[in-house]
């Protein structure tokens, strides 16, 4: 018996699109000789649709999909993820189809409602397991966060279960696919049974998912797995009892991960969203580089336009080395003059500043007149204007609201400063993208600036960022307390100093835009931090 594992990109809320995508699958499965084809979880309207889910049309219309599935798939076994509305409830389901007949309806008995999942806002559980037969085998289906715990498997396997069928809507971050086949491996061990697992491909909104669905055998081998970040088809053979070796793909390291996490956040969130192309800042400074180089691998140097706007207190280098990291990528670009705008801001605010000392307003006001010259140019052309700050920023609110937080999508939001060195570093190694070392040497090794006023070094106000990653690596991700960070040997004033600022600095993240998830846990749907709030350990 054979079985394809489909994991293909769908786009959320487009049910016509993704019906396509699945009878695509379905034509290819079955050309390749394929007996089951088995979608991601929720593949006929995307993950996770929210409260699209809350509206009966959109119910409605998922089950004309269906339907239009249960007419038009056949010489083939489906198993579709899709939602499952019965009067007042609604179920996260996956359906067997065969030849115009339904073998049977699993509804998800698990349902995540922790870091970035809400499923108990749209869905009931499940109550029991689905176990179907073909080719004389009993196959059981189960759907992501069923397989984190025992039970599920366990109540497939009783029912007589040899195989299981995991679809899957699993978000990546950084070490998520050895956490999955541990995971897997745990279900396989109790219930002696082989299993595949398939996961969805694409970005969506901040989510990015990874593909790389793999065949794990009896022994708990990885005998078969997936390309990460692509979509893909790939048969695996069921016989004798359990899973034979198929094909796998190579795994990307860690930083290659998170890099083409990046590159297919920005891809995704451009194109499912109908942008002709993206504009940005570029400073000179190496987070305004990096950014330019996922864009320019995620969509192609012809839709990105990079911006340099000097100001008087913009080091020669900077322009330098913008211009030399434009003819190394071949993006359009242009250079605007800001400072005849800033003595123009200035002279209309003269008397609302009279007798004041110059400070961050000043500097706010030349950060500000980039956002509006970007947005400007963003208004013209309709291309997206992305933002370049890193998580280090958004956790100490480094950052100017309405000047380089303008605009729609932030690239590096849960990329920390440390990990925007070591993935410039490894992009300019890396022979995974086209053009090489595109990110001048320069740019990676000149102290960070804002270039605000003269001869300011961002490491003036914060503490060095090793430690200020740390902290926040310690804080944000791992949730553990300011006492407990101080016991591993940060000094409480730098502890006390970044705490404060993240709290302090709540307000700027919730306004600023989404951007893609690659750690455990970033501010976005897994960070609900009120805004008017005394606690802070
Ligand atoms: N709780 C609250 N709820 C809602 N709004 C609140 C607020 N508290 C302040 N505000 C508002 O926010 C304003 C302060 O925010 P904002 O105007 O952004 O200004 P602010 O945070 O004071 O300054 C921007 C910071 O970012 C740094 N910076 C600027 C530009 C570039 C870079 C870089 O790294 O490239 C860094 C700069 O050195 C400075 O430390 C207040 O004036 C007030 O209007
Ligand atoms: N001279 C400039 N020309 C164009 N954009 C700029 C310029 N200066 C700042 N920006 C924009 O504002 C963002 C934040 O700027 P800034 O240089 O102050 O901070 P940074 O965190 O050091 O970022 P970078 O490493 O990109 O310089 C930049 O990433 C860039 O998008
Ligand atoms: N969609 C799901 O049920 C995903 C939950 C699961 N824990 C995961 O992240 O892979």
């Amino acid at each position: 018996m054979r079985i394809a594992l489909a994991q293909f990109n769908p786009l959320v809320g487009d049910l016509a699109g993704n019906l396509d995508l699945i009878l695509a699958a379905a034509r290819d499965a079955r050309a390749r000789g394929a007996d089951i084809l088995v979608t991601p979880e929720l593949a006929l309207t995307g993950y996770p649709p929210e409260d699209l889910l809350l509206r009966p049309a959109f119910l409605k219309d998922c089950a004309t999909a269906i339907g239009r599935l249960i007419d038009e798939v056949d010489d083939i076994t489906l198993v579709v993820g899709h939602p499952y509305a019965a009067g007042d409830e609604r179920f996260n389901a996956a359906t067997v189809i065969r030849d115009g007949n339904v073998l049977g309806r699993y509804e998800k008995m698990l349902l995540p409602n922790d870091a970035v999942f809400d499923e108990v806002r749209y869905f009931t559980p499940g109550a029991a397991p689905l176990v179907f037969e073909q080719d004389g085998c009993r196959v059981g289906v189960l759907i992501c966060e069923d397989i984190w715990e025992v039970d599920p498997a366990a109540a497939a396997h009783d029912d007589g279960a040899e195989l299981l069928l995991v679809l899957n809507a699993s978000p990546y971050h950084k070490a998520k696919q050895s956490t999955r086949h541990q995971v897997l491996a745990q279900r396989v061990e109790e219930t002696g049974v082989p299993a595949i697992y398939v996961n969805m491909v694409g970005g969506q909104d901040e989510l990015v998912f990874d593909g790389h669905s793999f065949a794990m055998n009896r022994d708990c081998r990885v005998v078969a797995e997936l390309p990460a970040f692509e979509p893909a088809l790939e048969l695996v053979e069921f016989s004798g009892g359990d899973l034979l070796p198929g094909k796998q793909a190579p795994a990307p390291d860690e930083l290659e991960s998170i890099y083409r996490a990046l590159v297919l956040g920005v891809r995704d969130y451009i194109g499912k969203n109908g942008f002709p192309g993206v504009l940005l800042g570029l400073s000179g400074g190496i987070d305004s580089g990096l950014t330019l180089a996922i864009a320019c691998d995620a969509l192609g140097a012809n839709k990105v336009h990079a911006v340099m706007m000097p100001s008087r207190y913009t080091a020669d280098i900077s322009v330098d080395d913008s211009r030399e990291m434009i003819g190394l990528l071949g993006c359009q670009y242009s250079e605007i003059e800001i400072w005849p705008i800033y003595e123009a801001f200035m002279a209309g605010l003269a008397p609302a500043f009279a007798g004041t000392a110059p400070d961050t307003s000043e500097e706010n006001l030349q950060s500000r007149i980039r956002g509006t010259l970007l947005m400007a140019m963003s208004n013209k052309s309709g291309r997206l204007v992305l933002t370049t700050g890193n998580k280090s920023e958004m956790t100490t609110g480094y950052a100017t609201l309405y000047g380089d937080m303008a605009g729609g999508y932030a690239v590096l939001k849960d990329v920390a400063k440390t990990l925007v060195y070591q993935l410039s570093e490894w992009r300019n190694r890396s022979h995974a993208f086209p053009g090489g070392a595109v990110i001048p040497e320069r740019i990676i090794t000149r102290p960070p600036s804002a270039e605000l006023r003269p001869d300011q070094v961002d490491q003036d106000s914060l503490p060095p960022y090793e430690i200020l990653d740390a902290i926040l690596a310690a804080y944000v991700e791992e949730n553990v307390s300011r006492a407990e960070i101080v016991a591993r040997g940060y000094s409480e004033a730098d502890v006390n100093r970044v705490v404060w600022l993240l709290k302090v600095n709540e307000y700027k993240r919730r306004q600023a835009p989404v951007g893609p998830r690659v750690t455990h846990r970033a501010f976005g749907r897994d960070w609900r931090m009120p805004i008017t709030n005394r606690w802070a350990s």
